[in-house]
């Protein structure tokens, strides 16, 4: 029978070979360890159980029986086959037979031995008490008309159920109210910087109204708001279209790269009062487009400043200011209606949550005379503060954890919290976990949904409502609504699915997401906003791409399962919860070793508390445990929560085994990532050394047996140099390195490695991870 090369890691009991075929092929060696291997494997079980020697044999038969439907029966395999053969299979040192009943003996990887020592220990924590909330509406303030913004604005903000301005918004706003400065504004994550720029903008246009419609969408565009990401110019389109479907007369529009350029353009040519888009694509429509013309814009708003930068934007961005620099600004309508209500000069603002070195670029860029706007301790110009370097805090009431994790649990642990996370939040939870790339995302995704067959929950109507105000640019709602629900779960049916592993009584059905920018725009879209409104426990899946700005309503969790590249993308990760005023909790996962280090500089951001893998494998682990799919391994009841981890990590290897695509994408995973953790920032690196990293442990989180030929293994032959520390000499033979020596040779020339490191930073932060432009 063709075995197909899917033969898992358990004993073979009789084996695909038989002890009295002749073999034949291969060198002596081999066809005299075939030999061997077949009458060991002929041996009843009992006979087999706990050496070394044995499970070897056992290894070699399943070598042997790889690809044995192509080749006649005892016929040795090639060494191409073995070679094929081996990174699938299992038995390197570390392994152990699990201790099953007899006849259903599994081999296992050791979880809990030869790991690295933590190093840091942890005095006894006091239990975290919710200090009051650093973003939320101010008590002390009646409403939002106190900050004498038009009245029609202030219901319109009650229909949202917005009363109270947050501190930032008491601040913008009647800066922005008075004055025709520039500013320069910096507040935590969700705590309002949308509304604080846009709330005063539209006053003074409404002014220009009298309360009529004296103004039209062809009077010309006021406004102009510049997001990093397609996603958060969306986000902040929908807000705005909110805001203003009192005002009919008002007209607003999203220019974003990935949607059809001629549509926009046919917008533009129609008439538009407020402009939101992306860099590339506004600095395109400024060199393409006649009709966009620039002499009305009295605001160009910077939002998300940071990222803007990182994306590698500035060029666009600096010929949007030069184009704005050069156009005359206009004191009255063709119309002939008085600009007089509007700022006398055009005025720029640049939001951030955080100040690097290249927002305060960008403000020299874009700034004149700013004013900085910012809760603490009064306001100061943006020269005053040049040299401030970003420490920033996260929300107070955001509750930040970390966990020490060696690599080989790090798969297991994830699962157990997950499960001990929904079990304990019930039917209301929303959680985010940041990986480093596309693959590593493709590959949790698919492990942890419910295998392909069984039915995907697809976004019902309920689930995939719009809260987008109807755009004036949409013909009309009811036609496309029905259109567009059937888009949206057609879109979704490759990034939404069922979870498997980590539902439990309290949460019978979790719904799993996917997003990265390696998705199409209208796959990225419908994701998103299926995991905004779903109404069951759900969680998402997701790279940095989801990191900025993102408004995700009740996001209980944020789980950073692979530390951000920055201590800047951290801040913004880690806000996605804890916003307005709403409570949330964040935790790390890091390595024990120089990842250690790392938690110093995350008290700068909030005191975080310590958690045990060891309690949350017990919490997670202890409660049934069901498989979405039958392999041998199974949990069995008696089972102490070490013996249930390697009993799931078993089943998720033997998963991988019986599944060439689940193989690839765990391989393309792992690659990706030990790639991605070198690009971590400069000054960060001492605590991301990848010459610390233990590729085999590593391998073990994406379910593989030993890290797959590729980028990794250089790395680790270096550091063993280096180093020789016990648990590092675990790692497999001389063949492992050997065979993966032109990557190694690849790695330590710099050149190569250059081009490696610019390849995973665009994947990771730049063009083609969020198919901008
Ligand atoms: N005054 C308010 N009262 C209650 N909720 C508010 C108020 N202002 C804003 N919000 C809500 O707070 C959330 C965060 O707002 P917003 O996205 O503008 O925050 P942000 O400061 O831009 O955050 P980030 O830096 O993460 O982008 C939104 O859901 C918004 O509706």
């Amino acid at each position: 029978m063709a075995d197909d090369g899917m033969l898992m890691n358990f004993e073979l009991g009789g084996g695909p070979l038989k002890p009295q075929v002749k073999f034949k092929g291969g060198s002596w060696r081999d066809r005299k360890r075939a030999e061997k291997s077949a009458k060991l494997g002929s041996r009843p079980a009992a006979a087999a159980r706990g050496s070394d020697d044995e499970q070897r044999s056992a290894k070699r038969q399943k070598i042997d029986g790889f690809g044995s439907g192509r080749r006649a029966e005892g016929e040795l395999p090639h060494r191409s086959d073995l070679a094929r053969k081996k990174s699938a299979d299992h038995g390197t040192p570390g392994q152990k037979k699990h201790a099953g009943p007899p006849g259903n003996r599994q081999v296992v990887s050791r979880l809990f031995s030869f790991n690295p020592e933590q190093k840091t220990t942890f005095e006894e924590e006091e239990e975290w008490k919710e200090p009051e909330a650093t973003n939320a509406p101010l008590l002390t303030v009646a409403n939002f008309g106190s900050l004498t913004i038009s009245s029609r604005l202030v219901e319109a903000l009650a229909k949202m159920n917005l009363e109270r301005p947050t501190a930032i918004q008491q601040k913008v706003i009647p800066h922005m109210l008075s004055s025709s400065s520039d500013a320069f504004v910096q507040a935590e994550t969700g705590s309002g910087k949308t509304f604080s720029y846009l709330l005063p903008m539209l006053h003074r246009v409404l002014l220009l109204s009298g309360g009529g419609e004296k103004i039209h969408r062809d009077s010309g565009v006021f406004a102009i708001i510049v997001s990093p990401t397609r996603e958060l110019a969306k986000q902040t389109h929908t807000v705005l279209e909110q805001l203003i479907r009192p005002f009919p007369w008002l007209v607003s529009t999203a220019i974003t790269g990935g949607e059809s350029k001629k549509a926009e353009k046919a917008r533009l040519r129609k008439g538009i009062n407020f402009l939101v888009a992306t860099p590339g694509r506004l600095a395109d429509h400024i060199d393409n487009t006649k009709a966009l013309n620039l002499g009305t814009v009295r605001w160009l708003i910077l939002d998300e400043g940071d990222r803007l930068m990182d994306l590698g934007f500035e060029e666009d961005l600096k010929k949007a200011i030069e184009a704005l620099k050069q156009v005359k600004v206009s004191s009255t309508l063709a119309s002939g209606v008085s600009l007089e209500p509007l700022p006398d000069r055009r005025v720029t603002v640049l939001c951030s949550a955080t100040m690097k070195l290249n927002v305060q670029k960008l403000g020299e860029m874009s700034l004149a005379d700013a004013t900085f706007l910012a809760v603490e301790k009064g306001d100061e110009t943006v020269g005053e503060n040049k040299d401030e370097q970003a420490v920033h805090k996260a929300p107070a009431q955001l509750h930040q954890s970390h966990i020490i994790v060696p690599a080989k649990l790090r798969l297991v642990t994830l699962v157990a919290y997950l499960k001990s996370v929904f079990s304990r939040r019930g039917h209301t939870m929303k959680a985010i976990i940041f990986m480093s790339c596309a693959h590593t995302v493709d590959f949790h995704y698919e492990l942890l949904k419910i295998p392909e067959n069984a039915e995907a929950p697809q976004p019902t109507s309920k689930d995939m409502p719009s809260n987008d105000a109807p755009s004036k640019e949409t013909p009309s709602k009811d036609a496309s609504t029905k259109n567009t629900q059937s888009k949206d779960s057609e879109n979704v049916s490759k990034t939404v699915a069922k979870a498997a592993y980590i539902t439990s009584a309290a949460s019978p059905e979790v719904v799993l997401h996917r997003m990265h920018g390696s998705l199409s725009q209208p796959v990225r879209t419908a994701t998103l906003k299926s995991f905004s409104a779903c109404k069951s426990p759900s969680l998402l899946i997701t790279t940095d791409v989801s990191s900025r700005g993102l408004d995700i309503p009740s996001v209980d969790l944020v789980i950073e399962y692979d530390p951000a590249f920055s201590f800047d993308d951290h801040i913004h990760r880690i806000g996605r919860t804890a916003r307005a005023g709403r409570s949330g909790d964040a935790t790390i996962f890091l390595l024990p070793g120089a990842e250690e280090g790392y938690i110093e500089l995350l008290k700068a951001s909030g005191s975080p508390s310590s958690l045990s893998y060891e309690s949350v494998l017990q919490k997670g682990l202890m409660t049934k445990l069901e498989f979405p799919v039958e392999t041998t391994a199974k949990p069995q009841d008696g089972q102490t929560y070490h013996d249930k981890a390697e009993t799931l990590q078993l089943h998720l290897e033997q998963r991988l085994l019986i599944d060439n695509k689940r193989l690839e994408l765990a391989r393309n995973g792992f690659k990706s990532h030990i790639r991605a953790y070198a690009t971590h920032t400069k000054e960060e690196r001492v605590h991301f050394d990848i010459t610390q990293l233990h590729l085999g442990h590593v391998a073990k989180a994406f379910g593989l047996r030993d890290p797959p030929g590729g980028i990794g293994a250089g790395i680790e032959r270096k550091a063993q140099k280096g180093k020789k520390e016990h648990w590092r000499t675990v790692k497999g033979g001389k063949k492992d390195a050997d065979s993966d020596d032109d990557d190694a040779a690849k790695l330590e020339q710099k050149p190569a490695r250059d081009a490696i490191m610019r390849k995973s930073r665009m994947l990771m932060s730049g063009a083609s991870e969020f198919n901008i432009g």
